[in-house]
Order: structure tokens, then C-alpha cells, then sequence
């Protein structure tokens, strides 16, 4: 089933285009978006987020139209994000912090105090729930932004950059999370992690310059690759191919 689909969007920062007739169609399970710096990742997790308005396009979220306020609403309580960086109030404790966006995101009253530390303890930080967001290091900080972006059990999942910092234990046990929540979620998970892609992504997405030049399995951006391809692992190939193909095309 598609619970994503975006067609002919353009995105642009005043007048230069950042995003250019961008096709996409996303349904349950866990998306990698991979893609060099400045590619546009961000910017299209933006408007997924419903945080940026396309200057052109067509986007449907759920089944429901950005364009409609009345859509923009619904979609907006059953989709949750992490954004690359966030802002928090320093003397908030990490329950505080995810009841407050449990409440943003208009969950009933009576649902919330549960429903926080289960998002608490899916990222690992229960032992933490009473500490202030300001004494948390790098790596819990990105953890205490994650739980906020599962609290209200979204079926659409946005997590940009959501592995930058964790450390390696970690990273394994967000991953098995990862794989729970695409099984009745559309998960999209921006990285620069490849391994991140194969442990954990059904499907994988690759923008370059603004435009999305491959989308497949993971398996199909390995097979992409070549030995005399750069690269480090089967994966990592892959990726290089893909984008010299792209790039070789486009000139
Ligand atoms: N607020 C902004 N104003 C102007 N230009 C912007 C703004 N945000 C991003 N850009 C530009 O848009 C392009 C795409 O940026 P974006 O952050 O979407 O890339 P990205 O793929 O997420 O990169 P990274 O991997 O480095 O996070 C870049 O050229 C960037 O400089």
C-alpha cells in the first residue's frame, strides 16, 4: 500500500532549485535515503515533515493532501520527526521533553504518561527519564529526539541523520528498533551510513543534486556495483557506481 506519494515537486531556497521534479512513492517498511552533502536529503524530509511548503507539486501524505488544511492536520498527528538538529529546552527533563511533543501532536491526555516512557524505554534512556536534557551527552541527546518522534506510535516515521553520534552498541539495538517500527510504519531514515542501509532498510533511495537517481532494494544498489568501482564494501561500490552513472547521464 502507498501511504507516500509525491509528484513533480520542486523545492527551492529563494530562487535556485534544490529539489527538481521529484517522483516518489513510499509504502510500509524502512526507506534509506542516501545521498552526498547538500544533495537535498534534509530539504525533502523537510517537506515530508510538512516544515517546508513545495514551491510546485503534488504531495499526499496517508492518503491526505498537503494542500488541504484539513489534511495537513490529520497527517501532521500520525507523523512523527526527527529532525538533524533540534532545539529543546535546556532545563526540561527527557520525560518532559517527549510529553511535551506527545501533546504537540494532540495524543488524548490519557494515553500520554504511558506512551512516553515506552518511547523512553524503546531508545534505551528510561534509566535517564529524570535527568535534564542539558546534562545528556551527544549520542543520548540523539536518543531522547527519537523517543519524542515515536511517541505517538506515527505511521509515518521520519528520523534524519538518526544514527550521527550512537555509539556502536547502540547503533545495533537502534537498528533492530528500526526493523520493529517499518513493519506497520513508512520509516524514512536519512544517512551517510551504508551499513545502516543494509542492516536495517527494505528499500533505498539515492539523491544526487536534487534529483532521486535510483530507488530499489538494497541488494539492487549492490548489484549496481562493479570491482572497479570505489568503495570499501559491496554497498559503498554500489553507491559510487550509481552516482557516476547519474552524473555521466546528466552531462
Ligand atoms: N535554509 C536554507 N537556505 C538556503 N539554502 C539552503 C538552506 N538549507 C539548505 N540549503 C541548500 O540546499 C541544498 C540541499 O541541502 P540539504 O540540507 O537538503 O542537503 P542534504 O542532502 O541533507 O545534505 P547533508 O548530507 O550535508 O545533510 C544545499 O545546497 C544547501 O546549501
Amino acid at each position: 500500500m502507498t501511504t507516500v506519494s509525491i509528484s513533480g515537486l520542486r523545492v527551492g531556497y529563494g530562487r535556485r532549485p534544490v529539489l527538481e521534479d521529484l517522483n516518489l512513492e513510499l509504502g510500509v517498511g524502512v526507506h534509506g535515503l542516501l545521498g552526498p552533502n547538500g544533495a537535498g536529503k534534509t530539504t525533502l524530509m523537510r517537506v515530508l515533515a510538512t516544515v517546508l511548503r513545495p514551491d510546485r507539486g503534488d504531495v499526499r501524505l496517508l492518503g491526505q493532501p498537503l494542500s488541504d488544511h484539513a489534511g495537513l492536520r490529520v497527517a501532521r498527528r500520525r507523523l512523527g520527526y526527527l529532525p538533524q538538529s533540534f532545539g529543546f529546552y535546556p532545563r526540561f527533563t527527557v520525560r518532559e521533553f517527549v510529553e511535551y511533543f506527545a501533546w504537540l501532536r494532540e495524543m488524548p491526555s490519557a494515553a500520554i504518561p504511558l506512551a512516553v516512557d515506552r518511547a523512553i524505554e524503546r531508545v534505551g534512556l528510561l534509566d535517564r527519564a529524570d535527568d535534564r536534557m542539558k546534562h545528556l551527552s551527544g549520542g543520548m541527546l540523539r536518543r531522547a529526539g527519537i523517543a519524542q518522534a515515536i511517541v505517538n506510535d506515527p505511521r509515518l516515521l521520519l528520523l534524519d541523520e538518526p544514527t550521527a553520534g550512537l555509539d556502536p552498541e547502540q547503533r545495533v539495538e537502534f537498528r533492530a528498533l528500526l526493523r520493529e517500527l517499518g513493519l506497520d510504519a513508512v520509516v524514512v531514515v536519512s544517512t551517510h551510513l551504508v551499513e545502516d542501509v543494509v542492516a536495517a532498510c527494505t528499500r533505498v533511495g539515492l539523491v544526487d543534486n536534487g534529483r532521486l537517481v535510483f530507488t530499489g532494494l538494497p541488494d539492487e544498489l549492490i548489484a549496481a556495483g562493479g570491482d572497479g568501482d570505489s568503495g570499501d564494501s559491496p554497498i559503498e561500490r554500489g553507491y559510487t557506481a550509481v552516482l557516476r552513472g547519474a552524473r555521466e547521464a546528466a552531462r
